[in-house]
């Protein structure tokens, strides 16, 4: 399986429609992919809070249409990573994945918005719910960004069968190691891979690494990009999940873990 990351930058001095058609220049003559993925709000750019409003969008909106017309042309699942997304009136951090006959498979809202030196919480609704997608590269769920540090959203994913996680991210430089040490823990303590695209370049005086990673259910590092905007290849082997789950069965050990008094209690006695 042939994984595309299209480790692209926001600068301000792009409108999104200019941002939009400057993505598809760029996957204009990529090599053949299977899944192609893009960072969290790349359109718009995360870090454009004043301009959430004006560039939000509905789910049918252009991002979608563009992606539709990738996913076509190149016959391959798209990951737009995500669009904000206006909906009964509310805004949201919305991830999409489609088919390659252009076909909506997945919509994943982001569920942990981000406060910290961030307006998204403020300006967002956060979702509720994980869902996993079934693909010919087995199981595929998104979380994004902020989602990294949470355990129990991946302990959800991995109860609804995921093998592969993608994770659009606008994750700021001075946070680099955080990034790099949460994709790798994802992937081994719960078994997937972990395919992570981030956004490069500067917004707003925050800036973006890059740094888009795919880590395999061993945890081997199998492809970490630089800081260069630009398309990068990686090649994953979908049965590896399987393979390390039945090699070393840790997942089959997880137990229920008891907080608060009464376990203090019984552990005295
Ligand atoms: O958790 C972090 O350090 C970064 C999170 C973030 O930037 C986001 O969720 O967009």
């Amino acid at each position: 399986m042939k994984v595309a990351l299209v480790q692209i930058g926001s600068p301000s001095t792009e409108s999104k429609s200019e941002r939009i058609q400057r993505a598809e220049d760029m996957l204009h003559d990529i090599p053949s992919a299977d899944l192609i993925v893009f960072p969290e709000l790349w359109a718009p750019g995360y870090f454009y809070f004043d301009r959430y409003e004006e560039n939000a969008e509905p789910l049918e909106g252009p991002v979608l249409g563009h992606a539709r017309r990738w996913a076509k042309r190149l016959s391959a699942h798209v990951h737009v990573g995500s669009i904000i997304e206006t909906r009964d009136g509310q805004l949201y951090n919305t991830a999409i994945l489609l088919d390659p006959s252009g076909d909506v498979v997945q919509v994943y809202r982001k569920i942990h918005v981000f406060g910290y030196q961030s307006r998204e919480a403020q300006l967002l609704t956060a979702g509720e719910m994980v869902t996993t997608t079934g693909t010919p590269f087995g199981r595929l769920s998104s979380t994004t960004c902020y989602d990294l540090r949470f355990p129990a959203v991946w302990e959800a994913l991995v109860k609804e069968g995921t093998d592969m996680a993608i994770v659009p991210a606008a994750w700021p430089a001075a946070r680099l190691h955080h990034w790099q040490l949460f994709t790798s823990v994802r992937a081994v303590e719960n078994q997937i891979y972990v395919i992570a695209c981030n956004a490069v370049g500067e917004q707003e005086g925050i800036s973006l690494p890059g740094h888009s990673r795919v880590v395999d259910p061993w945890g081997d590092v199998l492809f970490e990009a630089g800081d260069e905007e630009g398309i990068y290849m990686c090649e994953v082997n979908p049965a590896l999940v399987e393979q390390v789950r039945r090699e070393f069965p840790v997942l089959a050990d997880r137990q229920k873990v008891g907080t608060g008094t009464s376990a203090i209690a019984e552990w005295s006695v």
